[in-house]
C-alpha cells in the first residue's frame, strides 16, 4: 500500500490512527481554513478537504487524510474559543444540554499522476451534566479548553461533566477511527 500521510498537526489524531495499527508519516497543513458552507457536516468535510488538499499537494504517491472537528449547539458553530470570554460563553451553551460533535474526514490518494478524493463525516451526540459558574471557571484554570472545539476535552477533567454520548467516542476527541478505518480498507481495495 502507498504511504500514508497524516495532514494533522493534532497529537490527539496522531494518537488514534496510531492505536488503529495504521502506519503513517505526519506533515502538518498549512491550509488557511475557509469556510463556505453553513451546515457543520459540510463544514468539516470542507475543512478536512482543505487540510488534506494541501498537503496532497506536495505528494507524487501518497494517500493524505486530513480531518476537522467542530461542536454545533443550537445552531451555534463551535470552533475552538479565543478567548477566555469565549471559552466560558461556549461552555455555558454546552452545559446541561446535549450538542453534537462533528467530524470530518478526507482522503486524498494519489498515484500515477491520478488522484482520488472519499470525504465524509461523523456525528456524535454529547450530553453535559449542569455546571455553574465557579465549575466553568474552574475548569478553564485547567487550560484544556483553547486548543479545543467547543472550549472542552472529553478525554480529559471535562469527563467529570459528560452525562452520556450517542455515538463513537473517538470522534469526539478528534478522528473517528473505526469508520475511517473501514473507508480505508474500500478505499485501498478501489
Ligand atoms: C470536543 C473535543 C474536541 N477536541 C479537539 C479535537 C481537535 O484536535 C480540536 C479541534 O480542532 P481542529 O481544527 O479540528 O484540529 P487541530 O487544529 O487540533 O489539528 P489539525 O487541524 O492540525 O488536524 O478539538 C478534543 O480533543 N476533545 C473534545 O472533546
Amino acid at each position: 500500500m502507498k504511504q500514508i500521510v497524516l495532514a494533522s498537526a493534532s497529537p490527539r489524531r496522531r494518537e488514534l490512527l496510531a492505536q488503529a495499527g495504521i502506519v503513517f508519516t505526519v506533515k502538518a497543513s498549512d491550509a488557511e481554513e475557509v469556510v463556505t458552507e453553513n451546515a457543520p457536516d459540510k463544514i468539516v468535510k470542507e475543512l478536512a478537504f482543505l487540510k488534506a488538499k494541501a498537503v496532497a499537494e506536495r505528494e507524487e504517491d501518497a494517500l493524505v487524510i486530513g480531518a476537522d472537528t467542530i461542536v454545533a449547539a443550537e445552531g451555534n458553530i463551535l470552533g475552538k474559543p479565543h478567548s477566555r470570554e469565549e471559552a466560558f460563553s461556549m461552555l455555558s451553551m454546552l452545559q446541561g444540554k446535549t450538542h453534537q460533535v462533528y467530524t470530518g474526514v478526507a482522503l486524498i490518494a494519489k498515484e500515477a499522476g491520478k488522484e482520488r478524493l472519499e470525504v465524509f463525516a461523523e456525528k456524535t451526540d454529547v450530553t453535559f451534566y449542569p455546571m455553574t459558574e465557579k465549575e466553568i471557571q474552574e475548569y478553564i484554570d485547567t487550560g484544556e479548553s483553547m486548543d479545543k472545539a467547543g472550549a472542552y476535552g472529553i478525554q480529559g477533567r471535562a469527563a467529570v461533566y459528560i452525562q452520556k454520548i450517542c455515538g463513537d467516542y473517538n470522534n469526539v476527541v478528534g478522528l473517528p477511527v473505526a469508520k475511517l478505518y473501514q473507508k480505508l480498507k474500500e478505499f485501498t481495495r478501489r
